[in-house]
């Protein structure tokens, strides 16, 4: 970190997480996202990313250790099917608005302007069911976007996708986070997603043992043949 580093949209200090069967899952884990940034976090099968989202996120709580958040945050999940609620794109990326006094003429504006980020605003009266997986997963982003949410978690959200979309939705958040100075933290398997994002963090056994800028990462990953399966 460098005299330059912005402050943290995202500080996660010494967390550790049990489940009730007594399994520990993270163990004083630390690890802290500069604010406009894209970061990934890496690891083997089981080594506690999703659980550490799900944390940051406040879906589960830790047994000891801090977790601050600069900003509303959202979540994608890597299932889009489970996150959109609404029959039409449009209607899905307004739901999100419920709770804010919004008049039907901002609504529109906020729908508009945020399936334009994603590049959808054309299919906005498409049934949800008629979408890609890909286009799927880019109306979920759309709709924290039009929440004007600044920290985005996103658990595997290409595990589903093929090649290209995997592509385009990585190289989507990257824009994203470039342009709207957005915080994006980006769980994956696929080292060929570091390509993308502005640095990415290790966790092996419940915690964080690297993190920096993601090619050297890479170029280690790609010859450690235990880590082969990331
Ligand atoms: N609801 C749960 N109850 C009990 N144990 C769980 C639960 N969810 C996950 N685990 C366990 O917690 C550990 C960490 O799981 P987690 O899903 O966070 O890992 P991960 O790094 O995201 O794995 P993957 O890359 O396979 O998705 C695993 O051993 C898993 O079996």
């Amino acid at each position: 970190m460098t005299e330059s580093t912005p402050l943290p949209a995202i500080e996660v200090k010494d967390l550790s997480f049990a489940w009730k069967s007594g399994k520990t899952v993270l163990d004083r884990c630390s690890l802290s996202v500069p604010r406009g940034q894209f970061w990934m976090l890496l690891g083997t099968n089981g080594s506690g990313k999703s659980t550490l989202l799900r944390l940051i996120a406040g879906l589960l709580t830790p047994q000891v250790g801090t977790i601050d958040i600069h900003g509303g945050l959202g979540i994608v999940f890597q299932n889009p099917d489970t996150q959109l609620v609404m029959p039409t794109v449009g209607a899905d990326v307004a739901f999100g608005l419920v709770s804010e006094r919004l008049t039907p003429s901002q609504v529109r504006h906020r729908v508009t302007e945020a399936l334009r980020a994603v590049n959808l605003v054309d299919l906005i009266r498409r049934p949800t069911y008629a979408l890609s997986g890909g286009q799927k997963q880019r109306v979920a982003i759309a709709g924290a976007i039009a929440r004007q949410i600044e920290v985005i978690l996103f658990d595997e959200p290409t595990a589903l996708l093929d090649p290209d979309a995997q592509l385009d939705l990585v190289a989507q958040v990257q824009e994203l986070v470039r342009s709207r100075g957005l915080t994006a933290l980006w769980v994956t398997h696929r080292l060929e997603e570091l390509d993308y994002c502005d640095g990415a963090f290790l966790i092996e056994q419940g915690k964080v043992v690297d993190r920096g800028d993601p090619e050297p990462m890479r170029q280690r990953l790609m010859q450690e043949a235990t880590l082969v399966d990331i």
